[in-house]
């Protein structure tokens, strides 16, 4: 029913044509069943119900591949539009949101859970039409006897009020089935981002896979055999009722209710017709179900992804006529630690960086160094205080706008094969001339505004997002512990000739480095100890 109403909010004219020639699929179905026990009954008419029967069989035919076609069109549109909404959202929640979220979780649900869901949409043609054939044949036998009907459905209410207790402890195990796939999805993160550590340890490998693995995809199996056993057993006695109905209306009814023999062919018929859409219904069962836990994860992913900032034309409010000022008001911004005791907090902190300025942001390992570049790039919203732009301070409203104005290599960038910016010859040129300048003309080619390959070392593959860092050509640049993979060669032409290249232009620079060699380089060194602006001691007052 969720997948209905659903499929009702995609595109009511798809659903609606579908209806129809559903519904005309599903009453020629049940016409052909009386036009056969009709035959059977009057051997003189033979020729007028065989016409009818074929240009029935005909009418269902067109009627139903219709149907089929418009759900196949609607239920696929359904799950594209899905994909690009949830990407679309994922994009524009906040970095902090989504690393509270956790990655394993968001990849469960964009992958296995949109796939559930995709795999449940399959049915969907074959039920709804089913769903009408039942309907058709149902009324066919209202048509031929009511009480007859009215008993056949007291037995099937029954049946179904059995079906829906028995349901009770497969569900419940699908239910944990899809819990446990958030632990697999983690365990298997791990297994693939630390194959190098587990391989390297044969024991600790082996550990990892007979005492963490195993464990969850033992429940897994568990629950998804219980699950699946219950259904069978469910469907099977379903289905079975539904035969011990057929025997009850032909040997048992007939013994209180006098009926014509045309009236008990035709209901036998119709069950006997009915028993494949029942059969459908039963198999389809456990995947509908499974598709319902996944529709209420993605609901509840769709619900946390709330765009944290409205997308608005804000690049108007800062004005980007002026040299270029970024200042940090009493920023304070607090990971929350497990326990309370295991908190970081940085700041208060307030600092001010003007255009053109090289600054080295340095202190020990958890410091905040990385933190506060995250509050410089809009990345992170400070919980109090402000950033501001020349003056405008940056908001919800204009947070995307701000972060515009910046580009960065992160220690834990990811590279992508895509070049950034406008496509052109002009693109190709640029990016042509950085790998040149970065030494792997012999190792990388730029083809249709991609690198051909990105498979290279650490420090390679860094020069690369170096590349297209600059193609972005943005005022502001952060780079995160940028020379800490490279040579001793390439360090200094990074610290000595790139930088300074990069302040030539105008640029803003924002280092973040432990090569305290290079320090010099510096317009101004902002260190950080524990979350706080380390404040040098005034040797000028001390000597004094
Ligand atoms: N995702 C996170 N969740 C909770 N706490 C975090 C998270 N990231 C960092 N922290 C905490 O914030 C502190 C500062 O981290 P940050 O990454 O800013 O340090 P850093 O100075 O960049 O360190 P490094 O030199 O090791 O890269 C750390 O001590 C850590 O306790």
């Amino acid at each position: 029913m969720n997948l209905l109403s659903y499929l009702y909010r995609q595109s009511r004219q798809l659903l609606l044509l579908a209806t129809i020639a559903g519904a005309i699929a599903g009453l020629s179905g049940a016409a052909l069943v009386a036009v056969i026990n009709k035959g059977i009954n009057a051997p003189d008419r033979l020729w007028e119900f065989g016409l009818a029967f074929f240009g029935l069989c005909l009418l269902m035919l067109v009627s139903k591949l219709v149907a089929e076609i418009s759900l196949l069109h609607l239920t696929q549109g359904a799950i594209y539009r899905l994909r690009l909404d949830l990407s679309t959202k994922l994009l524009a929640t906040s970095v902090h949101r989504q690393q509270t979220l956790g990655k394993h979780r968001l990849l469960v649900i964009l992958t296995d859970d949109v796939n559930t869901f995709t795999n449940a949409f399959e049915f969907i043609p074959v039920l709804f039409i089913n769903a009408i054939v039942v309907s058709g044949g149902l009324a066919y036998m209202a048509w031929l006897s009511w009480p007859m009907l009215l008993m056949l459905a007291a037995f099937l209410s029954v049946g179904l009020l059995g079906f829906h207790m028995a349901e009770r402890r497969p569900l419940a195990h699908l239910a944990k089935v899809r819990e446990q796939k958030d632990v697999l999805y983690q365990h298997f993160r791990s297994l693939i981002e630390g194959a190098r550590e587990l391989q390297l340890n044969t024991e600790r490998g082996r550990d990892f896979v007979s005492g963490v693995l195993a464990p969850g995809a033992a429940e897994f199996r568990q629950r998804f055999v219980r699950g699946m056993r219950g259904y069978a057993i469910v469907a099977n006695i379903g289905t079975l009722l539904f035969y011990l109905n057929i025997g009850v209306l032909l040997f048992v009814i007939p013994h209180w209710l006098r009926l014509p023999a045309e009236t008990l062919s035709g209901f036998t018929i119709t069950l006997l017709f009915l028993i494949r859409p029942i059969i459908d219904l039963m198999t389809a069962l456990p995947t509908l179900r499974q598709a319902g836990f996944s529709l209420a994860k993605i609901r509840q992913l769709d619900q946390e992804l709330v765009p944290s900032e409205a997308a608005g034309d804000a690049a108007r409010a800062f004005d980007t006529s002026a040299p270029l000022s970024i200042e940090l008001k009493g920023v304070c911004h607090r990971y929350p630690g497990e326990s309370g005791d295991g908190s970081f907090m940085l700041g208060p902190m307030d600092l001010r960086i003007a255009q053109g300025e090289l600054i080295f942001i340095v202190g020990g390992n958890g410091s905040g160094k990385t933190t506060l570049a995250m509050l410089l790039l809009g990345l992170y919203a400070p919980e109090a205080g402000a950033v501001a732009l020349n003056g405008i301070d940056v908001t919800d409203s204009n947070r995307e706008a701000y972060r515009q104005h910046f580009s960065a290599v992160f220690a834990d960038f990811h590279l992508f094969e895509q070049l950034p910016g406008i496509a052109g010859a002009a693109r190709h040129q640029h990016a042509l001339h950085y790998v040149k300048a970065l030494g792997l003309q012999h190792k990388v080619k730029i083809e249709d505004g991609r690198f051909s390959t990105t498979n290279l070392s650490t420090g390679q593959r860094k020069r690369l997002a170096l590349v297209a860092a600059y193609l972005e050509d943005r005022p502001v640049y952060l780079f995160d512990e940028w020379a800490a993979d490279q040579d001793p060669v390439f360090k200094r032409v990074f610290y000595t000739e790139l930088l300074p290249e990069l302040k030539a232009r105008g640029k803003t620079i924002l280092v973040i480095s432990h090569d305290d060699a290079y320090f010099s380089a510096a317009d101004r060194v902002i260190k950080l100890e524990d979350g706080h602006l380390h404040v040098p001691e005034r040797r000028d007052a001390c000597a004094a």
